[in-house]
């Protein structure tokens, strides 16, 4: 285990067996779609690899670069698009993939600019839901797990841009922060 971590809230293995369980929801929803899956990147990098492998469906899929945060723990409620999506969306299905939603303000910003990029239809997939601290009112089509109020970090989320690369998702011991 990395030594910032203080605990691991999901292994490796949890992890497999989510996206597992949410690619056959997708599979059965997507059957006769004409899809894009978007990524948010960057946290969404881990989920979104794996996920995409497990969808045997065809599909296109893209990115979008957009931030909330700063380089602390809390929501900015400021969402600002780095990178736009590649290709047009107008009349597709859009499956975008999170890897956690806290406040809803991103996820928020992003449904509705894709919809008013006339989209046929915007669902929402996370990895993570932390309902605790919700500011938007958004609807999550596809959930893996719903975590309590805690800053977790590995699979893709980071700490003032560290620990995306740890297979697992933990907490960080408090000293991290001081
Ligand atoms: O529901 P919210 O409160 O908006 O928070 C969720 C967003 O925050 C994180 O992204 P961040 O802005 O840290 O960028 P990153 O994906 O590059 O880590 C995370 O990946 C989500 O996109
Ligand atoms: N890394 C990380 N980013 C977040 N963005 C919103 N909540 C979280 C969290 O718990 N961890």
């Amino acid at each position: 285990m990395h030594k910032d971590i203080e605990k691991i809230l999901y292994s490796e293995k949890d992890i497999e067996n989510i996206v597992n369980t949410i690619a056959k929801q997708i599979e059965k929803d997507y059957n006769d779609k004409d899809f894009i899956m978007v990524g948010l990147l960057k946290g969404s990098v881990a989920f979104m690899v794996d996920l995409m492998r497990k969808v045997n469906l065809d599909f296109s899929i893209d990115f979008i670069v957009a931030s909330s945060y700063g380089s602390g723990t809390v929501s900015s409620g400021r969402v600002n698009i780095q990178k736009d999506i590649s290709q047009s969306v107008e009349g597709k299905d859009i499956l975008i993939v999170e890897d956690i939603i806290d406040s809803g303000n991103t996820l928020d910003f992003i449904t509705k600019y894709l919809k008013a990029k006339k989209a046929k239809s915007v669902k929402l997939c996370t990895l993570f839901n932390k309902p605790d601290r919700r500011v938007a009112d958004i609807h999550i089509d596809y959930a893996g797990a719903v975590i309590p109020d805690e800053f977790i970090v590995g699979y893709g989320l980071d700490y003032d841009e560290k620990y995306r690369n740890l297979p697992y998702v933990g907490v960080l011991k408090p000293s991290v922060y001081s």
